[in-house]
């Protein structure tokens, strides 16, 4: 293990990260303990401060290793990484992933890895195939994604990650970057599978903090857990993945995770509509994006069309953009016929 370490630690490489949020900048600490890593963001003022103090307002009191250069300059971001074997991270929301890309076009792109967990909101598209419509399918691609909150990651703590792609030359070349210290990173080619686990994991957390806020107890919310793992494996077939990633890290790992964990800010959402606070007041006071908003009525609306049946899914988006009570998706739930398990 100690030989392993010192050998990764040799293999230096570049790195641009785009996108300044929590997890782009969590991540870019991460790789810049043994990497040449720049980190780049669309906010320059909040960039200058963040050079200036060396720690960035979404991750207050946690300092930048001294390798990781911040810079507002889109440009220089890509000619950081120009050399082969250099990787790209898109670190934004789905919401910000075809307009991040629109600036990519046309450029030499190394290796490319997104962070981010959704489905756009306006076409019910998964990361994968906003990158196929954007860049063609050319370009070495895959998601990163698994159970880490990027406060615990900033901190140093341990966390799996999985790669998923279709790529063997992409996934071993995240796999030699960014696995090693207390970061593990598997491997993975069920793309669709990965990216169905971590979108719809973060509408199953509105749920469970929701039931949670309520006082309906931990019966409630292992039942709620359990049967969102139920209706994410069975989006995720319908997508094309496969039944076993949805037991792994990026399906139950990061449901288990953004449900019961406390910094989860989609947890907070549900939180929040328990104690009836509207749903703009608590999207303002988390100051940071919960894609298992825009994510519920994606799905929604993709599940109606595929004949998938995802009522927790349903019952979430009810309370999202319906005027639902959350009292009442409760009791939509379970007013359900019976079936079988
Ligand atoms: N925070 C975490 O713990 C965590 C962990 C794993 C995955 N993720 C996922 O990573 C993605 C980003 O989350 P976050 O926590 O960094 O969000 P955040 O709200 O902390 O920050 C989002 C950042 O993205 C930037 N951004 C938005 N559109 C952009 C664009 N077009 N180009 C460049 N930058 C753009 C914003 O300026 C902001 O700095 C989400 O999909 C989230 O689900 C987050
Ligand atoms: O804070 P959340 O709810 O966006 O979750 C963050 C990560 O996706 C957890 O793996």
């Amino acid at each position: 293990m100690q030989e392993k370490t010192s050998k990764q630690a040799g293999l230096a490489r570049k790195v641009s990260v785009l996108g300044a949020g929590a997890w782009g900048t969590a991540v870019a600490m991460t790789l810049a303990q043994r990497h040449d890593v720049l980190l780049w963001g669309r906010n320059a003022a909040a960039l200058e401060t963040m050079r200036a103090t060396r720690e960035s307002s979404y991750l207050p009191g946690y300092i930048f290793p001294a390798g990781l250069q911040v810079a507002a300059d889109f440009d220089a971001a890509l000619a950081h990484v120009a050399e082969p074997g250099s990787l790209l991270i898109a670190a934004c929301p789905v919401a910000g992933l075809r307009p991040l890309l629109g600036q990519l076009k046309g450029r030499p792109i190394p290796n490319l890895v997104w962070l981010c967990k959704g489905f756009e909101y306006d076409t019910g598209l998964l990361p994968h195939q906003i990158v196929r419509e954007v860049l063609g399918d050319t370009v070495a691609g895959g998601a990163l994604s698994g159970p880490s909150f990027a406060q615990e990651v900033a901190k140093g703590l341990p966390c799996a990650l999985t790669i998923a792609s279709a790529s063997a030359a992409l996934r071993a070349c995240v796999v030699e970057t960014a696995h090693g210290g207390n970061m593990r990173v598997y491997s993975s080619e069920d793309l669709a599978g990965v990216e169905v686990g971590g979108a719809v994991k973060n509408v199953l957390a509105i749920a469970t903090g929701a039931a949670d806020g309520l006082g309906l107890g931990l019966n409630a919310r292992a039942a709620l857990i359990t049967r969102g793992l139920a209706e994410i494996t069975r989006l995720g077939v319908a997508l094309g993945g496969q039944t076993e990633t949805f037991m792994g890290l990026t399906g139950m790992g990061d449901l288990i995770l953004t449900c019961t964990g406390d910094l989860s800010r989609n947890r907070r959402v549900g939180l929040g509509l328990a104690q009836g606070k509207a749903l703009d007041v608590i999207v303002q006071e988390l100051g940071h994006v919960a894609e298992g908003v825009p994510c519920a009525k994606a799905v929604r609306e993709l599940a109606a069309r595929l004949g998938v049946e995802m009522p927790i899914t349903n019952a979430v988006a009810g309370v999202l953009f319906d005027g639902d009570q959350p009292q009442a998706m409760v009791a939509r739930l379970l007013s359900r016929d019976p079936k079988g398990e």
